[in-house]
């Protein structure tokens, strides 16, 4: 059985296959409870993804590839002839949870291929997979890392987004791995860290993987970035994706346009860090990438403390679009396409 190796520095892990189950640290009660959830079939999953106990695109990919095991697991004990059929329910249910992150569908599609290729008892075939799908996704972070490393002029100052370490992939992180790797090349003075509303992604997960590997950060509020390039304090923005179309245009967490358009004016470079699994060649623009709507109480109301004014409506995306065009730098495991376009794109995912 695949053993899932990460480097001794990265304590953190999102989502883990424990004995024959999934465990998933619960993220909605970090960062000042460390709760984890043990998971024993794919509805049960595909609520947790819906409910954000597991989030980010590359985490969610891979807890639904632990979730294909289980349901397979239990299909072949009750049908043992036609238990690949038989999966197409909970398969949906998993496809269904989260609409943008393409990781999701991704993982899916390459744990449905197996399926059809199994003869016989599916679970360590299919477990196999989703380890090696796991596996993968941690030293593309490394490798990502070191890439978008060398990017950045050594003494400067970074802008992320949201949370894309360990607690959004399978663990390191994807922008916050590059965050990671180019702090220990000397090349990061300090981190600015959106704390990113409704969700508080930033304050309540990126502070917290900040602060345990002792990184130096300050938190700031999403409406403050503009003026922080403007002081001239960044060099570099630094997110992830859920989704990247052929054209090269980047959806990622609601804010991300707004910092873009913002580091283009003020002559801030924009990087984009996301594994080839998050490129998705059959969306072949940004406007054709379904962005989540997500319950209005999450703006409307914080910690569960309802804070805006009764009768209030609230707008909640949960992603927007980056045109490619505002992208200086994309960095993937295949390599660093710099102002990406279709073609390039297209010859990336080539190689
Ligand atoms: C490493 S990609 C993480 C990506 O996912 C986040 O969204 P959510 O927290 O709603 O799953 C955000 O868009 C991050 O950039």
């Amino acid at each position: 059985m695949l053993k899932i190796i990460m480097s001794q520095h990265d304590s953190i892990r999102a989502v883990e296959w424990k004995d024959n189950h999934l465990v998933l640290l619960d993220q909605r009660k970090l960062p000042h409870n460390e709760q984890f959830v043990a998971l024993y079939s794919a509805d049960d999953t595909a609520e947790a993804i819906r409910n954000m106990v597991v989030r980010g695109a590359p985490a969610i990919g891979i807890a639904a590839a632990y979730a294909v095991v289980m349901a397979a697991r239990k299909s072949y004990k009750q049908y043992p002839q036609d238990w690949r059929q038989r999966l197409t329910a909970e398969i949906e249910t998993l496809k269904n949870s989260r609409p943008t992150a393409i990781n999701l569908m991704w993982a899916l599609k390459r744990m449905c291929a197996a399926a059809d290729t199994i003869q016989g008892d599916p679970e360590y075939p299919l477990l196999a997979l989703a380890q090696q799908i796991h596996q993968d996704d941690i030293d593309a972070n490394y490798h990502m890392g070191e890439l978008g490393s060398a990017l950045i002029p050594p003494s400067h100052g970074v802008l992320t987004h949201c949370n894309t370490g360990s607690l959004a992939t399978g663990g390191y992180g994807t922008a916050l791995g590059v965050i990671r790797s180019a702090y220990s090349n000397g090349k990061i003075e300090h981190v600015y860290a959106d704390e990113t509303r409704p969700w508080w992604q930033g304050s309540r997960l990126t502070a917290w993987e900040l602060a345990k590997d002792k990184i130096p950060a300050h938190l700031l509020c999403d409406g403050a970035a503009a003026h922080l390039m403007k002081l001239g304090k960044v060099s570099w923005v630094i997110v992830g994706s859920d989704r990247i179309a052929a054209n090269g245009d980047v959806a990622n967490k609601i804010g991300t346009y707004s910092l873009a358009v913002n580091a283009r004016y003020h002559g801030v470079k924009f990087m984009v860090v996301a594994p080839t699994s998050t490129i998705d060649l059959a969306t072949l623009c940004g406007n054709d990438i379904p962005i989540e709507e997500r319950p209005q109480e999450e703006v409307l109301n914080v910690s569960n403390q309802r804070i805006a004014a009764h009768h209030t409506q609230a707008w909640n995306p949960a992603f927007d679009v980056t045109p490619a065009s505002l992208v200086d730098a994309l960095v993937t495991e295949k390599g660093v396409i710099e102002n990406p376009t279709a073609e390039k794109i297209a010859a990336l995912m080539a190689s």
